[in-house]
């Protein structure tokens, strides 16, 4: 029996409808906690590092401990978490393995801007490294919930994405229906553009034409998004378009990005084909890769169909193409 979400899309099995219906209680939770944000306790806190080194706040660890507890008694087997550094096991009879990024977007907590929780449902295999270091194409379910003005949950069980959004009143989600195609074109892009310089030539390329617009060679002007929460511009893009980067760049650490591919590409990769956009690493599907660790990095780019493809073309141009010191108007640039 469902108790957070009124209903699933028809024939979903019900070892997924059991698991997303957990995610979607502890996300409903959240969402009232992180709703009174400030006034019971210091959810942006600073709560020490996480096992790869990254900061964690107060909110990383509620929302992983409330996810754990919950994934307990609902078919999941094994649970890997960014926010820990082994997979745990849970139940021996469950048929899922679940990854999770329990709080993406950790450095908007107290800006009061959207955060998530990103997930991915794998079929448990009998260990965890054969559960979790996969393609991605081998999910059988994968979703996110964002923290916004709503409170929206978007998963796919092998499916177009469907939309669900909390209603306050009642503390439970209701189907809204099929996210809309994506469109395979669009003007707008998100990049963390205060790395620019750190960035290889073919990027650098790219978002020099971006940048010159109507002047350079697409011909027309685009608009920029950088929001720093991962959930919020993948719920952008599914909404009206668009492109992602998180390239790798010379930066240490940072050489395949700064993404997890287990807990947040992989999960969304899924979501992005499965609404007809594509989702590679610069050149190669991000469904494809197989992490060689639980906590693997890699360069993310997706969204729009025919503007991820473009991306790849930049890889392929000579290299006095997307050098800095070749002229603004190049000969192999693709227009639009
Ligand atoms: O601060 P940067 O380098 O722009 O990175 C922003 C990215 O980092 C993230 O916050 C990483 O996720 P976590 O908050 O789960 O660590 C993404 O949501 C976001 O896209
Ligand atoms: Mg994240
Ligand atoms: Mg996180």
């Amino acid at each position: 029996m469902l108790t957070s979400l009124d209903r699933v899309p028809l024939g979903t099995p019900d070892d997924l409808a059991l698991a997303v219906d957990r995610l979607a209680g502890v996300a409903a939770t959240l969402a009232r906690r992180i709703q009174r944000g400030g006034l019971d306790e210091a959810l942006g806190a600073s709560a020490g590092t996480n096992s790869d080194g990254d900061a964690q706040k107060a909110l990383d660890v509620i929302a992983d401990d409330a996810f754990r507890a919950a994934m307990a008694g609902a078919g999941v087997r094994f649970y890997a978490s960014e926010e820990q550094e082994t997979v745990v096991a849970l139940d021996p009879e469950g048929t899922l393995a679940l990854a999770i990024d329990p709080l993406d977007g950790s450095s908007n907590i107290d800006t009061n801007v959207s955060i998530g929780t990103i997930f991915g449902l794998y079929p448990a295999a009998a260990t965890p490294e054969a559960s979790f270091l996969r393609p991605g194409r081998d999910l059988r379910a994968a979703g996110y919930a964002i923290f916004g003005p709503q409170c929206a949950l978007v998963v796919s069980v092998g499916d177009a994405p469907v939309k669900y959004v909390l209603d306050p009143d009642t503390g439970r989600f209701r189907l809204l229906g099929p996210l809309p195609v994506l469109p395979p074109e669009s003007s707008e892009y998100a990049i963390n553009a205060s790395n620019y310089r750190h960035w290889e030539a073919p990027i650098r390329a790219y978002i020099d034409d971006r940048v010159a617009g109507a002047e350079g060679p697409a011909g027309r002007n685009f608009n920029m998004r950088w929001i720093a929460s991962l959930v919020a511009e993948t719920h952008r893009i599914l909404t009206r378009g668009g492109i992602f980067l998180y390239p790798g760049d010379a930066r240490p650490g940072y050489r395949a990005g700064r993404l997890r591919l287990v807990y947040e590409c992989a999960p969304i990769a899924f979501l992005v084909e499965k609404a007809g956009g594509r989702a590679t690493d610069g050149v190669d599907p991000v469904l494809d890769a197989i992490p060689g660790q639980l906590h693997a990095r890699i360069p993310f780019v997706f969204g729009s169909a025919n503007k991820v493809a473009r991306v790849a073309t930049y890889h392929d141009l000579p290299a006095a193409e997307t050098s800095a010191l070749f002229g603004k108007r190049g000969l192999f640039r693709s227009p639009q």
